[in-house]
């Protein structure tokens, strides 16, 4: 796969070593920034990997910044990007299963280097799983184009 990484000032050092990490997965790793260890605004680099992912330039996205809050917010609002805010595994391989989360982000101020390679490693290789999920991202899908969505379970199935 082609994952884009990007973080603001906060990440730099745990954004290279997560990419080398990715890269170890076997997958090209495609690095948006920032690259200015003062200071970066997060709302420019969570667009910039949901701009990579919701084009298909890249498969996935991996964004982090202080928290993980503030560049998910910013990623979240490209239509297409499904980006979930992780600080442990559990929850990164159920927005993979379920939700078929695109892009990945965490807290450099949060999560330590171990506990943020975890949470990756297991989110690459997490399938999302169909079935009565696939329904439930259409309808996210809807929402990113502004259409109306309603419960469509079926009571009697
Ligand atoms: O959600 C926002 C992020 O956590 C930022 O990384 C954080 O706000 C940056 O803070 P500062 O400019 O104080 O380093």
């Amino acid at each position: 796969m082609r994952v884009a990484i990007a973080s603001d000032h906060t990440a730099m050092e745990l954004r290279e070593n997560v990419a080398e990490l990715v890269r170890a997965m076997g997958h090209e790793v495609v690095d948006l920034g920032t690259n200015d260890p003062s200071r970066a605004d997060y709302p420019v680099y969570g667009r910039a990997v949901g701009e990579a992912v919701a084009s298909g330039k890249v498969d996935r996205g991996i964004a982090i910044c202080g928290t993980g809050i503030g560049i998910s917010i910013a990623a979240n609002k490209v239509p297409g990007v499904r980006c979930v805010v992780c600080s442990e595994p559990y929850s990164a391989v159920l927005s993979r299963q379920h939700n078929d989360s695109n892009v990945l982000a965490f807290g450099a101020r949060v999560v330590g280097d171990e506990m943020a390679k975890m949470i990756t490693r297991e989110w690459l290789v997490t399938e999302f799983e169909g079935g009565r999920h696939q329904r439930r991202v259409n309808q996210l899908n809807a929402l990113d184009e502004g259409l109306e969505i309603a419960d469509q379970v079926d009571p009697l199935a």
